[in-house]
């Protein structure tokens, strides 16, 4: 409740003060018209038949007219405040996730279900999570009070009346409480079908597999796998509201007995004549009053009940460690003249191992080749060195010092990257190269030298530097081999000691990948450069070649050593030279 209440406050606490403010004044408006009323009815019994207007008349009238008018002009200021608060509740709960996840320095958290899952839950509801609790914290605070002065009215004319009107509501209110909390963990439990549900539907819905859904008809396809998810979300989340919907409907009936017995006394008391016509009309107006409001509070509470878990786990999720830890005492770091691996394995949270017993040294200046079949684990070591993920056995030094100890941001910022799934960021030409280095300085000399060393100097002197490269929000859309090499002149984009290139010229044309090769020594002068490539042409250049073979260095040498040696870079090598032998 606490922590849901900071997230209001923080996010709008001018309007949140105002808003509680004009809802306690709205929760005592009901107590104001029961107890003016009570007031008007017993002066107007005594006063009955004389005609006249009397002050003691006219006074509880305007303040009834008052109450009435104030209850008109509260209701759109409350909406307002609620719908303004709201807003800004709901863009800070998607910056606290935003923030929570960017800031998050490793992978792992990507690959368990669970943390796909909540992230899942408190994103689809962040838009009305929010709203519910501000609404129904609000009418359970503007109930509460008109409940709470009811009651002490009622008080006022026999203590077991406000007891009775309890015993009728209460069992109903901790019934709702329990089963709310049903619906809640079903809708939790049933998260990892939402998500594939969101799946099915994104694959139809958006461009990416826009071309293999349309040539190979998997509209059916996708259609039953959703609805298959949804019927199994369904059943969990039905089962959970019968229970629910069940419960409440048997404890209405204890609530009316409960009811009746209030009314019945009530009736008996004004007949042998205790208390004045005005306490009759409080008693008859209050049961009503009582009754509704009761049952509205029960249900807001219910439902305030399930933002107040919402937010417990937000809360959660940005509270949870990661698996890489940031030192705070860090090492900084300065250019480093020599990278090792020392006996590193990986295995992936899902215990796949995807490296062993790796040893080998990288030296500054250094252009090292990493080469291996599908699955070797070029990109994990990669993912080691860039510190998303920590290596499970072994270490790795730079100068002497495990990566572990070093300042991990200031680490980063000697690595530009080109990474197999690089980015397409609908954003400018200019703003897609600039982003390996935001913080500037952004002259064009400089950018213009990135540009022309990826080979998007041509895309520049096109589409020019303004052009937005998304057709989804009207701008330019490019070709694969485009964006690649917009990708390539952000890597070069960035002032790094250490250039990784994960299959760079991947989508490049066979003379833009010659062209880029042939300049390489070039754009790499003193940086240090780990390739990964499948095309063995590219990798001569290299001062040294590692082979990769499930997980293991087996070879490591020059082009022309490892040809002599006859092993796995031998044969790769053969099989696609081969390819380009007529015959
Ligand atoms: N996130 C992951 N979770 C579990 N296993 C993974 C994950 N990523 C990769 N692997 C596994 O780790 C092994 C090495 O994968 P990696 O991506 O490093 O290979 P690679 O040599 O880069 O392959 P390719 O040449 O196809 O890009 C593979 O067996 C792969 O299935």
């Amino acid at each position: 409740m606490f922590s849901a209440l900071r997230h209001i406050f923080r996010a709008a606490p001018g309007e949140s003060v105002l808003l509680l403010g004009l809802l306690a004044l709205g929760g005592l408006v009901p107590v104001a018209v029961l107890g003016l009323t009570r007031l008007l009815v017993d002066n107007l019994a005594a006063t009955l038949g004389s005609g006249a207007f009397t002050p003691a008349l006219l006074w509880p009238l305007a303040g009834l007219a008052l109450a009435f008018s104030l209850d008109f002009f509260l209701t759109p200021w409350v909406a307002y405040l609620q719908g303004s608060v709201n807003e800004k509740l709901t863009a800070r709960v998607h910056v606290l996730l935003m923030e929570k996840v960017g800031r998050t320095p490793d992978l792992t958290p990507f690959e368990d279900p669970s943390f796909h899952d909540t992230l899942q839950v408190l994103r689809d509801q962040a838009p009305y999570q929010p709203l519910n609790l501000l609404v129904f914290l609000g009418n359970a605070f503007r109930g509460g009070l008109t409940v709470a002065g009811v009651l002490f009215l009622l008080f006022t004319l026999a203590p077991f009346f406000p007891l009775l009107l309890l015993l009728a509501t209460l069992p109903q209110a901790l019934l709702t409480f329990r089963l709310q909390k049903g619906v809640w963990e079903a809708l939790l439990f049933g998260a990892p079908e939402a998500r594939r549900m969101r799946y099915f539907a994104e694959v139809l819905l958006t461009p990416e597999a826009a071309k293999e859904v349309r040539l190979f008809g998997l509209l059916p396809f996708f259609r039953g796998r959703y609805l298959e998810a949804f019927q199994s979300l369904y059943q969990t989340l039905r089962r959970a509201r019968t229970r629910q919907a069940l419960g409440a409907s048997l404890l209405v009936l204890l609530s009316a007995l409960f009811t009746a017995l209030a009314l019945f006394l009530g009736l008996r008391q004004a007949l042998l004549g205790a208390g004045g016509l005005g306490s009759l009309v409080l008693l008859l107006q209050s049961v009503g009053s009582l009754q509704q409001n009761l049952y509205g509070l029960v249900q807001d509470a219910g439902m305030l009940y399930e933002s107040l878990l919402y937010f417990e786990r937000l809360e959660g999720f940005l509270a949870a460690p990661s698996a890489v830890e940031e030192k705070a005492s860090a090492r900084p770091v300065a250019p480093f003249t020599e990278i090792r691996f020392e006996g590193v394995g990986f295995c992936y949270p899902d215990g796949r191992r995807a490296l062993e017993g790796l040893s080998f040294a990288l030296r500054k200046g250094e252009r090292l080749a990493l080469v291996g079949e599908n699955g070797a684990g070029k990109t994990t070591l990669v993912k080691l060195l860039l510190r998303f993920y920590d290596p499970t056995e072994g270490r790795i030094l730079v100068d002497g010092v495990d990566l572990r100890e070093l300042d991990l941001k200031a680490w980063r910022a000697c690595i530009a990257a080109v990474f197999q799934d690089f980015g397409r960021y609908a954003l400018t030409l200019k703003e897609n190269i600039l982003l390996s280095d935001p913080a500037g300085p952004h002259d064009p000399a400089r950018l213009e030298e990135a540009a022309r060393a990826g080979g998007a100097w041509e895309l520049v002197e096109t589409l020019g530097w303004e052009a937005l490269l998304s057709r989804s929000f009207g701008g330019t859309e490019l070709s694969l081999g485009q964006w690649q090499r917009v990708a390539l002149a952000r890597a070069f984009f960035r002032r790094a000691e250490l250039l990784v290139l994960d299959e760079p010229t991947a989508s490049l044309d066979p003379k833009e990948e010659a062209h880029l090769y042939r300049r390489f020594a070039e754009l790499t002068r003193g940086k240090t450069m780990l390739l990964i490539t499948h095309r063995l042409g590219s990798v001569q250049m290299a001062d040294r070649i590692l082979v990769l073979h499930q997980g293991r260095l087996v070879e490591e040498g020059t082009h022309e050593a490892l040809l002599g040696w006859g092993g796995i870079y031998a044969e790769l090598w053969r099989s696609q030279a081969g390819l380009y032998q007529p015959g």
